[in-house]
């Protein structure tokens, strides 16, 4: 039953969904008049009807895990779930001007664990899946760097212990962003060389982001190098790295030890 559908078909489906609830959020940025708090909890609500409306419709046989839903558990028995985050850095949405902020929409199979990812930036009009076509450096995430120290992206909010101690090691900087997907992205992009994280996440908050950096060639784990691993009973997954392979063990020797 898995393979109903063509993975191409589910990694087209991602990325529009994640394109098109992306849309959605900016027109409900510009139009609704709301901002702050109220904007983030109006756009979360929306965007999550939206994509589980589709899902429903597209990929009835499907269960889905999303940020915004009750959590039934009926996808421990499932063959393929979607995890998705209707808007990853709720915060930065709320706020103007901010680019910061994702929508994400990944695919897990009972057989290959994450299959399919795909992860949206809507203010910078443009989504990343888990394709191996090759994205250019770019900015528009980040301040141009000063130097060619490597930079350690973090949470702006919730920056974890080790942050310094990781950029030091890698001879680099640690530069404050929001959004787990944007972080992730800044990576994919050569914005930052590594995003490290520790102290709280879910699996919607890593799942489209890891399956968009993986195939990219990037090193993804839990702090302390183990995998990261989809559709647990518990759905909290605190910590990750994601950095250019070569970084890998230089980070890692420090997140392991103090994470
Ligand atoms: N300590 C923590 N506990 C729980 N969730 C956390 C967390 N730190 C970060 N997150 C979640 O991870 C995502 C990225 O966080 P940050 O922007 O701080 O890097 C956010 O998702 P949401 O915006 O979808 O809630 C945030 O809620
Ligand atoms: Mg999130």
């Amino acid at each position: 039953m898995a393979d109903r559908h063509d993975l191409t078909d589910d990694r087209l489906l991602a990325g529009d969904l994640a394109t098109e609830a992306g849309r959605l959020l900016v027109d409900i940025r510009s139009d609704s008049g709301l901002s702050g708090r109220a904007l983030g909890d109006e756009g979360d609500a929306r965007s999550n009807t939206y994509l589980l409306d589709r899902l429903a419709r597209e990929r009835p046989d499907d269960s889905v895990l999303s940020e915004e839903s009750a959590d039934d558990k009926s996808r421990l028995q499932a063959e393929r779930v979607w995890i998705v985050d209707p808007v990853d850095g709720t915060r930065e949405y709320g706020t103007e001007g901010r680019t910061d902020w994702a929508v994400h929409v990944a695919l897990w199979s009972a057989s290959d664990g994450l299959i399919v990812g795909a992860v949206a930036l809507p203010a910078l009009d443009i989504t990343y899946v888990d394709d191996d076509s090759l994205v250019e450096p770019t900015t528009g995430l980040a301040s141009e760097p000063r130097g060619d120290r490597p930079r350690v992206v973090v949470s702006g909010s919730r920056p974890p212990a080790f942050s310094e101690a990781v950029a030091e090691a890698i001879g680099g900087e640690v530069l404050s962003m929001g959004s787990a997907g944007a972080k992730a992205i800044a990576v994919v992009r050569g914005e930052a060389d590594a995003y490290v994280h520790a102290g709280g996440q879910y699996e919607w908050d890593s799942a489209a982001p890891v399956a968009v950096a993986r195939s990219k060639g990037l090193w993804c784990s839990r702090i302390d190098g183990s995998p990261l691993i989809y559709n647990q009973d518990d759905t909290y997954l605190p910590d990750l790295v994601i950095c250019r392979p070569e970084l890998a063990e230089q980070i890692l020797a420090v997140t392991s030890v103090v994470g």
